[in-house]
């Protein structure tokens, strides 16, 4: 075993719909009120993580959270019963119901900030629990996520799980979606880039439509909690206009992995000085930059070709994961076939349909936490959660018995979900071996 990069995926969850809760992620309000597919948004993500698995990459899962978040209620003001809460906020305000009921832990991109030992100066492993402060619904997946990770890489001397930042917008956190490593082989120190939106303390340049989620002072908290060596950071802003054109995380509009930056031309504020400084810090830095004229920011936004997974293979070409939607259009899988024949490292494409998560704007890239582990750190996390033949088949068993095919704002209202959410869940917990994690298990 070597050091390797573990892609660990998040299972969508039993309460998967459409409610529009994202502002500036231009997707998640397109398809307010839909009907989604829970049963099949699940057993998409489990394809593509089997198909990976298969392909010989290293595949982990996170499992989903418990909703809808009957404590947040409570401490919203709602009492009585479980149920009766339920009806009560159905009844009342229902589009708190459905924030509350979110699945939108699946998106695990966003669950933390991982910072691999070689980079680190304590030597160890860690994870920063994102706060994810700008939306409502999103905010309250920090405290299970920490207990998850802390369920998973559980061995102390190998991993350090941070909690997550205040929960005030000057802190605003993202985690891994605007977090970027650029370096040699994967157990070599590499340079950490943490991409923001704006900056709390200066009056500089900032979206004037959509939020900016992340600013520069939690990615310099993350950066001290995770303990990154100083001579390893780079911070770069994310230019405005994009975020003002959907691209409400770096990973719509950038992606990287090891010496290769593969991002649009105009995903960042002064993308030329950051090549620079890139150039000078990673050895054989490749940026491999789409020009507008080519797929414009709208085209990306629609497509999700950035959110892809760069995959080094062992003879060290790499494969991108894309979403269905980037074959479909034509300028952008001529743009990606080109890609394919040009020199660089890139030298195939795999696509998977992942449509009832793209639908809320999360791609291949949103739906996986990227975890770089050496051969011992590899052999102490849990590995109940390693995907293969048997946990696929497994989990699959499991999504047929508890999962809805199709969901609607309105059956948040039926307190049967909730039960069936929650004995599904402490089946699932069973399985991966995790303990006691959810609220309702303590
Ligand atoms: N990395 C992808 C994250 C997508 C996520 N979408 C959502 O939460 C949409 C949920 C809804 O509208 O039902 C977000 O915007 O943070």
């Amino acid at each position: 075993m070597k050091t390797r990069e573990v892609n660990f995926d998040g299972l969508v969850g039993l309460t998967h719909h459409y409610a529009g809760l994202s502002f500036g992620n231009e997707a998640s309000t397109r398809h307010q009120f839909r009907v989604s597919n829970p049963k099949l948004a699940a057993k998409q993500g489990l394809l593509k993580m089997k198909a990976l698995a298969d392909a010989g990459f290293a595949q982990g899962v996170i499992p989903p959270q418990e909703r809808p978040n009957i404590p947040l209620l409570r401490q919203l003001g709602f009492s009585g019963t479980d149920a009766q809460i339920v009806e009560r906020v159905a009844k009342q305000e229902p589009q708190l119901l459905s924030a509350v009921s979110s699945a939108s832990s699946m998106w695990v991109a966003n669950a933390a900030t991982v910072c691999p030992s070689a980079d680190s100066l304590d030597g160890k492993v860690h994870f920063t629990v994102a706060n994810l402060n700008n939306k409502f619904h999103r905010a309250s997946e920090a405290p299970t996520t920490e207990n998850l990770l802390r369920a998973i890489f559980r061995n102390r001397d190998c991993f350090s799980v941070h909690s997550a930042l205040p929960q005030v917008a000057m802190f605003g956190d993202e985690g891994a979606a605007n977090h970027n490593r650029l370096g040699g082989a994967y157990g070599d120190p590499s340079v950490q880039l943490f991409v923001y939106g704006r900056e709390e303390a200066k009056a500089g340049l900032v979206p004037a439509r959509y939020p900016a989620r992340q600013t520069l002072e939690a990615s310099q908290a993350v950066a001290r909690l995770n303990q990154v060596k100083p001579e390893l950071l780079v911070y770069a802003q994310q230019n405005p206009t994009v975020i003002d054109q959907g691209v409400f995380h770096n990973d719509v509009i950038a992606v990287s992995n090891r010496q290769v930056l593969f991002a649009h031309e105009q995903a960042f504020l002064h993308q030329q000085a950051l090549y620079a400084q890139l150039r000078d810090k990673v050895p054989g830095f490749t940026p491999i930059e789409v020009p507008a004229d080519k797929v414009s920011v709208a085209d990306a936004v629609g497509t999700y070709l950035f959110n892809s997974q760069l995959l080094s293979r062992d003879d060290g070409s790499m494969t991108l994961v894309l979403p269905e939607e980037s074959r479909q259009h034509e300028g952008v899988w001529r743009y990606l076939n080109e890609m394919l024949g040009a020199d660089n490292p890139v030298s195939e494409l795999k696509v998977f349909d992942l449509r009832e998560s793209m639908a809320n704007g999360g791609g291949p890239a949103c739906l996986r936490l990227r975890v770089v582990l050496n051969e011992t750190e590899q052999k102490a996390l849990n590995p109940a959660v390693m995907m293969n033949d048997t946990l696929f088949i497994t989990l699959n068993n499991w999504v047929d018995r508890w999962y809805r095919d199709q969901l609607t704002q309105a059956d948040l209202a039926d307190p049967q979900l909730l039960r069936e959410g929650r004995e599904a869940l402490d089946e699932l917990t069973r399985i991966l071996d995790l303990g006691s994690v959810y609220p309702f298990q303590q």
